[in-house]
């Protein structure tokens, strides 16, 4: 395999032959498949698309009306759209219904649970509230989403069965204050993700994108794992799957690219503080890793504003405990049929 090599003594570096077997075998393209051929694939299965959107009024609306005029009206593809409203604060749900999604608050669901915050819940919610026997989590903070996602996403799923879950890939430009750096996007799978995966589940390292936020699988897989419910849902998922199912379960599909809407550095330390303590949960659980003291959980920050600590900075704390959702399949009496309808 073709690589460029960096670092003292590059000469001998390279990717176990697991994973050089793994990129060629079990990653694809978007227009690989077109809707036609994989709705002609679909044989009796059915599809949902669940969004996750918190304050998402400005993009939500189209990510919808694209899929419902390609892949469901043109093409019928997909047989469900839910929008998870995360407590949003905008116009979010009446933006999303308006272009012809289904849109459930995140707390209508499983209501006699206590509810919790964040994208994990989100999507085990919306995972919870749908029936279909594939379901595909896309972001609703997309700029440039295309059905081209939903149909990369479902081509390995719909026509072959030993894959069971697939995360798209893409280019990631940053865009900013009108000035775009090409691959600058990424930011927490660049400095956290992808140094912590290597090091500890270096099986993983072949993933493009390990924290994308578009990614399918298939019911039956999605409802017997568990769901951290903040920003480390998607290193969870990996993790969970590849210890479980295997490498091979696995696969990737290029989307071309991705450009959304940027968090701020300060959040993007809360995601990479709750990515970091998913990794370490899951280092413990797997027995790779004992810590004889287990991490703080309490992130403080400081941004400019008014002096509350002894300088000049506003001290803003974060609680980044791991709460997680356990795997849907072990809910006693509940299925994931009509769960929405739940009073
Ligand atoms: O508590 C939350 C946080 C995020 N999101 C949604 O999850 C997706 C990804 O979140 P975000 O854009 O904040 O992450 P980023 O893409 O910046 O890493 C977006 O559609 C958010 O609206 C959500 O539904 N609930
Ligand atoms: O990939 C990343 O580094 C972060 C931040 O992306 P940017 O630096 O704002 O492009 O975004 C992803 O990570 C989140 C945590 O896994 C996912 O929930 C998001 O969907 C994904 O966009």
């Amino acid at each position: 395999m073709h690589a460029t090599r960096t670092g003292v003594d590059s000469a001998d570096l390279a990717v176990s032959a697991e994973i050089g077997t793994w990129l060629e075998r079990r990653s694809s393209r978007a227009d690989d498949w077109t809707a036609a051929e994989l709705v002609a694939a679909k044989r009796g299965r059915t599809v949902s698309v669940v969004i996750p959107a918190r304050d998402e009024e400005e993009t939500v609306g189209e990510i919808v009306r694209t899929i419902r005029t390609t892949l469901v009206e043109d093409e019928p593809l997909v047989d469900e759209i839910l929008v998870v409203d995360s407590h949003s604060e905008d116009a979010t749900a009446e933006v999303a219904a308006a272009a012809g999604a289904a849109v459930v608050a995140q707390d209508e669901v499983l209501p006699s649970l206590p509810g919790r915050r964040g994208k994990g819940e989100a999507l085990w919610k919306g995972l919870a509230a749908t029936t279909g026997d594939l379901v595909v989590f896309v972001d609703g903070d997309l700029y440039d989403f295309t059905a081209g996602y939903v149909i990369g996403l479902l081509g390995p799923l719909l026509t072959d069965s030993g894959v069971d879950y697939v995360k798209g890939f893409y280019h990631r430009p940053l865009v900013a204050a009108g000035h775009t750096e090409a691959d600058g996007g990424g930011r927490v799978t660049e400095l956290v993700a992808r140094p912590l995966l290597n090091m500890f589940w270096p099986e993983l390292s072949g993933f493009v994108q390990p924290l994308a936020g578009e990614y399918a699988g298939r019911r039956e897989v999605l409802e017997a794992i568990p769901f951290v419910t903040n920003y480390g849902v998607e290193v969870g998922h990996l993790i969970d799957l590849v210890e479980w199912r295997g490498l091979d379960s696995l696969a990737q599909v290029d989307l071309g690219m991705r450009t959304h809407r940027h968090q701020t550095t300060q959040a993007l330390g809360r995601m990479s503080g709750q990515i970091m303590l998913t990794i370490m949960d899951r280092l413990k659980a797997y027995g790779r890793l004992t810590l004889s003291v287990p991490p703080a959980t309490l992130l403080a920050q400081f941004r400019r504003g008014d002096a509350t600590c002894g300088v000049e900075r506003e001290l803003v704390l974060t609680d980044l405990t791991l709460h997680q959702r356990p795997p849907l399949a072990t809910l006693s009496g509940e299925t994931s049929d009509g769960l929405r309808d739940t009073a």
